[in-house]
């Protein structure tokens, strides 16, 4: 103590004030001790229990958080939890969304509303960790504890789980437990199929998991799925082979053709019988670009089908949303906007030294906005624009580029195979292309097999079917096993005979590839549990859906039609605006240049004076206007002449203005002309008519208002010139049109 009064001292000097201030000193100098030493404990404390405690992080943006949750909502002692957290959400693969009506292949974690009533939805609810808190679970011989909790106050943050195992100083325990979970997660999940959506951070969010879909299920013309089939399987059995030549190991298949005819319904049943997961992506969302995609393709996993639906939308995004015309004033605007910027930034860069960075942020601010790409309204799609911005190149480099993963089957489809770039659809890119065409009469047949029950499914017939060569072959479709559905919906079981001799009749009576599949199905569907009233129906139903057909190309032909109208209509108008601009232009041109009358007095061109007695001044007949107002003018240049005598200096600009005046008057008149050729050549419409005599109306104001100082009558003392121009005192004789 004394040491450190020693130190003290100097500084505080030896009066009996400073003997407080050494106490305060004191009391610093040991808190901080204290807070020193309690830090360096908690390290040590930390560092103590990071030596013996096993730590595992999962995030809900990858797929080994999904697993533990549902390995942990199974947990028996997870089920006894004095706290939990209850979810209907759709927080696993699993759960196969709130309304699914198959419960058979659920796991026993799931509670469900007690009371069965038929046709209710069912609401699954889920039991998972409490947020927050810390769980314990015994596993193995070993406990674990447990905590999920997010990052930061971000509701849309991803969620985090933390698994800490107690009293292990090897990792396994961890790992087996991931293991696990996986494998249960798997086994769970062997009759559904996942399917990813991308977001618009580059990262693939699981959307659903649905159940597979049965290959006998899709009716296409025999051999179109067997050899789909046995191409994919064998892609996926020959990376040694692709990696020994070199190739990258990769397939794309191209599924072109009409709507509606199973494109989709059959990636779906590949999906499904090849066990591989969905990633599914669309080209035309407002957020894509060469950046985004490329990650995104990076990331898939090596085994999956990779789904780009429509692929002829990816370029025509923003065609298809905003018009020509839009765009041009999009640019306008941006100029303007520009411009405006560059004014605004540059009058306050006088006053302040900051705005740059001010306008910076802002447009930096539009641009994140555009990038989340949520519900974000007009101005988000304003931004969004800047963010569109997929390449061809992009899309190619995305597809088989260096990032690209490999072992993945590449599915596309299209409607419009014209649409696409040759460049998209070259081998290599899509190796397999398939045609899908509206239905032929053996996949009607098909269907209709497909859709009504036999008691050859319970009796499990033998009789071999003949597959046909062609689809035009008469033979019929091979009778395709079919999972087992309750009937209580559907008609009683046929017989085979009977049931193969509806679907022959009905065949005959659907014509050949008019119709697509899925039409098809949507009438099998009203009369699903009458067989005999589909085979009755379905000329009727022809008949009517060409009738639908013929009315509904009636209609799109009636709005082309109303839709060009409009737009001659308006070019009309806007041809007619520029016409009146120019003659204006003209009149402005062709008015007499100020003329000196004196050194000291300047004559100006007075502005149009309104016309008072237009009923004189305008000729109901056109044709008359010329001859009126040129012999007004050779009266005005008459008296003019008369006005020169008198003052010798004013001769000369006399005669140019009436020169002008004439000059006026027949450029009016060949405008008129000109009006009207136009119009003759331009539609039928009854506005040709008024425009005209509106024109002319025009031309006849303009001679009678514009009035020529020089052209005085020769009691000008009714005029006062001034100094700076003209005054007008009064006409005359009362009348402007008397001139
Ligand atoms: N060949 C088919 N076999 C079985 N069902 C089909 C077939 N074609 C269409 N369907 C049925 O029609 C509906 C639409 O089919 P799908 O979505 O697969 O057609 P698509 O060709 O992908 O259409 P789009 O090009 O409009 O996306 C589905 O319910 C499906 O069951």
């Amino acid at each position: 103590m004394d040491t450190f009064r020693s130190l003290v001292q100097p500084l505080v000097g030896p009066s009996a004030s400073s003997a407080g201030m050494i106490d305060g000193m004191k009391l610093v100098v040991l808190g901080g001790t204290v807070e020193t030493a309690r830090r360096m404990g908690s390290r040590a404390w930390n560092h103590f229990v990071n030596s013996f405690f096993l730590t595992a992080h999962f995030s809900e943006d990858d797929y080994p958080y999904d697993w533990l949750m549902l390995w942990l909502s199974r947990r028996p002692e997870w089920q006894r939890s004095r706290e939990f957290e209850t979810t209907t959400r759709l927080s696993t693969p699993l759960s196969g969304g709130s309304n699914s009506s198959s419960s058979d292949d659920l796991p026993e974690v799931y509670n469900y509303d007690e009371d069965d009533v038929p046709g209710k939805v069912k609401t699954r609810v889920v039991f998972q960790p409490t947020f927050n808190t810390t769980h314990t679970i015994y596993y193995r011989g070993h406990w674990l504890r447990v905590r999920r909790w997010r990052k930061g106050d971000d509701m849309n943050a991803p969620l985090k789980t933390r698994f800490y195992s107690v009293v292990a100083r090897s990792n396994t325990i961890l790992k087996q437990l991931v293991l696990q979970a996986k494998r249960e997660y798997e086994a769970e999940a062997i009759h559904r199929i996942q399917i990813y959506f991308a977001d618009s951070h580059g990262g693939w969010r699981w959307t659903d998991s649905r159940h597979k879909r049965p290959m006998s299920s899709i009716v296409l013309n025999p051999g179109v799925k067997e050899m789909l089939l046995s191409d994919t399987k064998d892609f996926l059995n020959s990376e040694k082979w692709y990696a020994d030549r070199g190739i990258p190991f990769r397939r794309g298949y191209l599924l072109h053709g009409v709507p509606g005819s199973g494109k989709s319904s059959l990636i779906h049943a590949i999906a499904g019988e090849l066990m591989l997961d969905i990633y599914a992506l669309s080209l035309s969302a407002a957020w894509i670009n060469d950046a985004t995609l490329t990650t995104l393709m990076g990331r898939v996993p090596a085994r999956c089908i990779v789904l780009l639906e429509d692929l002829d939308a990816a370029f025509t995004r923003s065609t298809g949303r905003r018009s020509k015309k839009d765009k041009k004033k999009d640019r306008k605007d941006k100029k303007d906007k520009k411009s405006k910027d560059k004014s605004k930034s540059d009058s306050s860069a006088n006053s302040s030294g900051n705005t740059n960075n001010a306008t910076t942020s802002g447009s930096s601010r539009r641009r994140r906005i555009g990038a989340s790409g949520i519900n974000g309204g007009a101005n988000a799609n304003d931004a969004m624009s800047d963010v569109n911005t997929l390449s061809l190149s992009g899309l190619l480099n995305a597809l088989d580029g260096v990032a690209a993963a490999e072992g993945r089957l590449l599915f596309a489809t299209t409607n419009h195979l014209d649409h696409l770039d040759p460049a998209l659809s070259r081998p290599g890119r899509m190796d397999v292309w398939i045609d899908f065409k509206n239905a032929s009469r053996w996949q009607a047949e098909a269907l209709f097999r497909n859709f009504f029950p036999s008691c050859e499914d319970d009796i499990n017939s033998r009789a071999p079917t003949p597959t046909p060569t062609s689809p035009s072959s008469s033979a019929s479709p091979k009778r395709q096993p079919r999972p087992k559905a309750p009937h209580t919906h559907s008609s009683a079981p046929l017989s085979p005979s009977i049931l193969s001799k509806l679907a022959k009749e009905f065949a005959q009576k659907v014509p050949d590839e008019e119709f697509s599949v899925a039409s098809l199905q949507g009438y099998l569907l009203r009369n699903k549990s009458r067989p005999e009233d589909a085979v009755k129906g379905v000329e009727t139903w022809v008949e009517e859906e060409r009738r639908n057909r013929e009315k509904q190309k009636g209609a799109k032909k009636k709005a082309k039609e109303e839709e060009e109208r409009k737009k001659r209509k308006e070019r009309r108008k806007e041809k007619k605006e520029k016409e009146k601009e120019k003659e204006k232009e003209k009149i402005k041109a062709e008015a007499p240049a100020p003329v000196v009358l004196s050194p000291s007095i300047t004559a100006q061109p007075l502005p149009a004076v309104p016309v008072i007695a237009t009923q004189e001044a305008v000729p109901s007949d056109p044709e008359a206007t010329p001859k009126k107002s040129k012999s007004k003018s050779k009266s005005k240049s008459r008296k003019s002449k008369t006005t020169s005598k008198n003052d010798v200096d004013n001769s000369d600009s006399d005669s140019s203005s009436s020169s002008s005046s004439d000059t006026e008057s027949s450029s009016s008149d060949s405008d008129s002309d000109s009006n009207s050729s136009s119009d003759s050549s331009s539609d039928d419409d009854d506005e040709n008519v008024e425009p005209r005599a509106r024109q002319s109306t025009t031309s006849t104001m303009m001679r009678t208002s514009t009035y020529n100082p020089l052209s005085l009558p020769d009691n000008s003392s009714n005029w006062t010139a001034a100094q700076n121009g003209w005054e007008i005192a009064a006409p005359p004789n009362g009348s402007w049109s008397a001139w």
